[in-house]
């Protein structure tokens, strides 16, 4: 069977692994015989997490650290001697307005810079460093050697009010993604990255319970938050399919937040 065509056997690296939509990538990739490493903060569940899956190990880092994310990826080179696929699932939120009149309170501008470094900076940062991993497979007879998925948001396109800092780090991935494709597609590295509606985990259940129910409502169809393993599904085609490339996918129910 040609390398890709399943996830059976695939090297994959899935950081913000500990969580929702990673740790949700993290159980179908190791469910359909993929071989994974959870990425994530020392300070997350992902020591918990990957001992209860088969054919995955847990390597801490923080995707901002340079020096972090190259151990990572060493570590995977010594354990598994190759790197077939990287999502990028770690990520944070926040939500501020530009200006609180009430509070006479300007956006912070380190809450500003907080979520681009670990947004958009963390994605790139093991972009960067993978690829030097990916080039080094030997090309299956497509010469493909690598598949690179980020996550985004809806909030890239549909930023709500307090969400100036978020739709700005998610806007810069969805920005990235053509030229990271044209970058590297002559490595033989394809380069997708997801833009999620509402999915339902711990980082949107963070949001006052009547924002969420305001945002399941203008879901069109199905009605509902979004199964991360819905998310982790998308995935699984992005690697299965050798055309893909280049594409920003919203995977939102046709939500199109107000
Ligand atoms: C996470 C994924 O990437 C996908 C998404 O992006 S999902 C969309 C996530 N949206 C957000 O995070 C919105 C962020 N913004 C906010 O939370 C607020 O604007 C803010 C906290 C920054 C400032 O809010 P502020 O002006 O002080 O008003 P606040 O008192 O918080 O809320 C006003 C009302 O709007 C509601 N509200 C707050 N955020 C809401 C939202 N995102 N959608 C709908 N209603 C919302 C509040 O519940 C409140 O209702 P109430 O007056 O009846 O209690
Ligand atoms: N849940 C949604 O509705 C939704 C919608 C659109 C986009 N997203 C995006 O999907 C991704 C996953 O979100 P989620 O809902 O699963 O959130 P989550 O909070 O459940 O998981 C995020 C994970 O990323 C990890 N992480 C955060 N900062 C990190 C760092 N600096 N280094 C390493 N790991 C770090 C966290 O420890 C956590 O395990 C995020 O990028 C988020 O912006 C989520």
């Amino acid at each position: 069977m040609s390398k890709f065509t399943s996830l059976k056997g695939l090297v994959s690296l899935v950081s913000g692994g500990a969580s929702g939509l990673g740790r949700a990538t993290v159980e179908r990739f190791t469910k359909q015989g993929a071989r994974v490493v959870l990425c994530d903060l020392p300070s997350s569940d992902g020591e918990k997490v990957a001992k209860q899956m088969d054919n995955c190990m847990f390597l801490p880092a923080d995707i901002t650290s340079e020096k972090e994310v190259k151990e990572v990826l060493r570590a995977t080179m010594e354990n598994y001697k190759c790197l077939d696929v990287l999502v990028n699932c770690a990520g944070i939120g926040v939500a501020r307005k530009t200006y609180s009149i009430q509070k006479n309170l300007p956006h912070p501008l380190d809450e500003f810079e907080r979520v681009l470094k670990v947004n958009t900076l963390g994605t790139f940062n093991m972009i960067r460093q993978a690829v030097i991993l990916m080039a080094q497979n030997e090309p299956n007879e497509d010469k493909a050697r690598g598949v690179i998925i980020n996550t985004s948001s809806v909030a890239a396109f549909d930023g709500q009010m307090g969400q100036v800092a978020y739709a700005a780090s998610k806007a810069a991935i969805a920005g990235m993604t053509l030229p990271l494709a044209r970058d590297i597609g002559e490595f033989g590295i394809r380069v997708c990255t997801i833009c999620p509606g509402v999915f339902d985990t711990p980082l949107l259940a963070a949001l006052p319970q009547k924002a969420i129910d305001a945002l399941t409502k203008t879901v069109v169809f199905p009605q509902r938050l979004g199964k991360p393993d819905e998310f982790a599904q998308m995935c699984q085609t992005i690697v299965e399919n050798p055309y893909l490339n280049g594409e920003t996918i919203r995977l939102d129910g046709a939500l199109r937040m107000v």
